[in-house]
């Protein structure tokens, strides 16, 4: 079924305008992005993408390079006639910087000119696919021409920022209330790209579109949550600005958080963006803070090695181009949280991210508890296995259940086997890249798979004592793990406490 059956309404004609246009993002996400939208007819009639940088392209430069990156990047094969029509609603600007006010007001004039030449109605969908020191200045030069309210009544305009939001709460805070200061919230859209993974929207179809696991998803009958969010890759070329961040505020405080979130929280009553939204937030502001011995007992960090992935032999990271040989920066979290209300208070939830782990895997486990009486012989002969829902978010994007079931034959032998739903086997048609949907929703106006100022902020109160508490420390004893294992071994130790084991579906 194509995809266009799926949208209920078409988005309205705009102008995009994307700041740092001849940058990485652009090229690999955005606009095959924009590309894909295009070609399942899910974009207006009438639109125009205008890419803003610094580099000095014309827009025959700009169509050629991201025809070149479609090519290279795009899920959907480029074919030419389409890519004609689209390239035709490609437009360039370059600008002498991000806090140039000549260039806005250029910008101003050129989206006017396109409200009339194509017809983009006044309607502007910003976004700021920059490094986020050019945040602020963007913002506020787009405020400074009058670009952060609509030309005419009954026109929007949006913006989306990219990650990193902020280093810490203060950061954050700031950069929450400079963006404000210029936009309203309801037309700030912060980006996780994890939000736009079709198996993470899953999860809250699964949870709140089936009446099966809902009365049993607590602590009555669950006993613990693992989610794990596992890379291959090693820091690839972005050691300068991987090396000042780190593995907590790279994926934990964003990407993990949302997952944590979605498992966690209550039903909204409707699927809204404030509803869901609100929601959200109880879950992060209900985590028992991280005091001093909660970060050095509960938090494990770690840092590559050099050693073997994928059968190739790999640097470790303090030898990585670009990383101090004596750089302290985690590649590798795990840690326990809890949530502290009536549905998970004393359960568990493990998380785990770092690069140079053996493969690329996005999993969420939620173990059940055993049943309280064992009426098999076999069972108690050996440690019968839980019920064990795997949530599969990358690479394979899908749902297994295991359950035990007893072996044909004379005597009651169980054995557990999986239940799976896999998405492939479901659906005919692609699974749409995590850029796809969210431009889209931004561009129909819909938030609920964007970070709320208030959701950053609860984030970042929880892991900025952790990172206050690190600079405090003695410096760890990196590096603590070989490329291409699960981790250091403490973070084996954090579960084995609690008699809990990591689990994968496939290992
Ligand atoms: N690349 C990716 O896959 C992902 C990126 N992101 C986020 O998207 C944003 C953009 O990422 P990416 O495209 O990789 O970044 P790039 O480093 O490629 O920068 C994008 C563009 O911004 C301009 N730029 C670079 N440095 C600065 C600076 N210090 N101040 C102002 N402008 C600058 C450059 O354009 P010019 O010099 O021509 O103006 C550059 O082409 C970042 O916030 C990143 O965290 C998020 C998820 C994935
Ligand atoms: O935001 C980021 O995410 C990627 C991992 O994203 P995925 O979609 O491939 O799982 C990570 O490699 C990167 O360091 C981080 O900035």
């Amino acid at each position: 079924m194509p995809a266009t059956e799926f949208i209920s309404r078409r988005p309205d004609p705009a102008a995009i305008v994307i700041f740092g246009a001849s940058g990485d993002l652009t090229r690999r996400k955005l606009m095959p992005a924009l590309y894909a939208l295009y070609t399942h007819g899910l974009l207006p009639q009438r639109f125009a993408i205008l890419g803003f940088s610094r580099r000095d392209w014309s827009d025959d430069d700009f169509r050629t390079t991201m025809r070149d990156a479609v090519a290279e990047f795009g899920r959907v094969p480029l074919d030419t006639t389409q890519w004609d029509e689209f390239a035709a609603r490609l437009f360039y600007l370059d600008a002498q910087g991000y806090d140039h006010l000549e260039d806005y007001q250029r910008l101003r004039d050129r989206l006017n000119t396109l409200d009339e030449t194509e017809g983009t109605d006044g309607n502007r969908l910003f976004y700021a696919a920059t490094p986020p020191q050019a945040f602020v200045p963007i913002v506020e030069s787009l405020g400074a021409v009058g670009l952060n309210q609509p030309p005419r009544e009954g026109a929007w305009v949006r913006l989306v920022i990219e990650k990193p939001f902020g280093t810490d709460l203060a950061s954050a805070r700031a950069l929450n209330a400079r963006i404000q200061h210029v936009f309203d919230e309801s037309q700030i859209y912060r980006i996780d790209h994890y939000l736009g993974k079709e198996a993470v929207q899953n999860l809250l179809a699964f949870r709140f579109a089936n009446s099966l696991f809902e009365p049993i998803w607590n602590r009555n009958h669950i006993e613990q949550v693992q989610i794990t969010v596992a890379e291959s890759i090693g820091v690839e070329n972005r050691a300068g600005y991987y090396d000042r961040v780190g593995a907590l505020r790279d994926m934990v405080q964003n990407h993990l958080m949302q997952l944590v979130t979605l498992i966690a929280m209550e039903p909204p009553a409707s699927f809204d963006a404030e509803a869901v939204r609100n929601e959200k937030v109880k879950v992060l502001r209900a985590i028992r803070p991280f005091d001093e011995n909660a970060i050095r007992t509960r938090i494990v960090r770690g840092q590559y090695g050099p050693g073997v992935v994928n059968e190739k032999p790999v640097r470790g990271y303090r030898e990585e181009e670009g990383v101090a040989p004596d750089s302290t920066t985690e590649t590798y979290v795990a840690l326990q949280l809890e949530i502290e209300n009536w549905r998970w208070a004393g359960i568990p939830f493990y998380l785990r991210t770092g690069k140079r782990l053996p493969r690329k895997v996005s999993e969420i486990a939620v173990i059940f508890r055993r049943p309280p009486l064992l009426i098999f012989d076999d069972q108690r002969r050996r440690k019968m296995e839980q019920n064990v829902l795997y949530l599969q978010i990358q690479p394979h994007e899908g749902l297994s259940l295991s359950v035990n079931i007893k072996i044909p034959g004379a005597t009651m032998r169980l054995e557990p086997v999986m239940m799976d739903f896999c998405y492939h086997g479901s659906f005919e048609f692609a699974i749409p890249e995590a850029y796809e949907r969210l431009l889209l929703d931004a561009w129909l106006g819909d938030a609920t798979l964007f970070i709320r100022a208030d959701e950053t902020e609860a984030s970042w109160a929880l892991f900025t004592p952790v990172l206050e508490a690190w600079q405090r420390m003695p410096p760890p004893d990196f590096p603590n793990y070989a490329a291409g294992t699960w981790g250091p071994p403490e973070a084996d130790e954090l579960l084995a406490r609690n008699g809990h084991a990591w689990k994968l579906m496939l290992l």
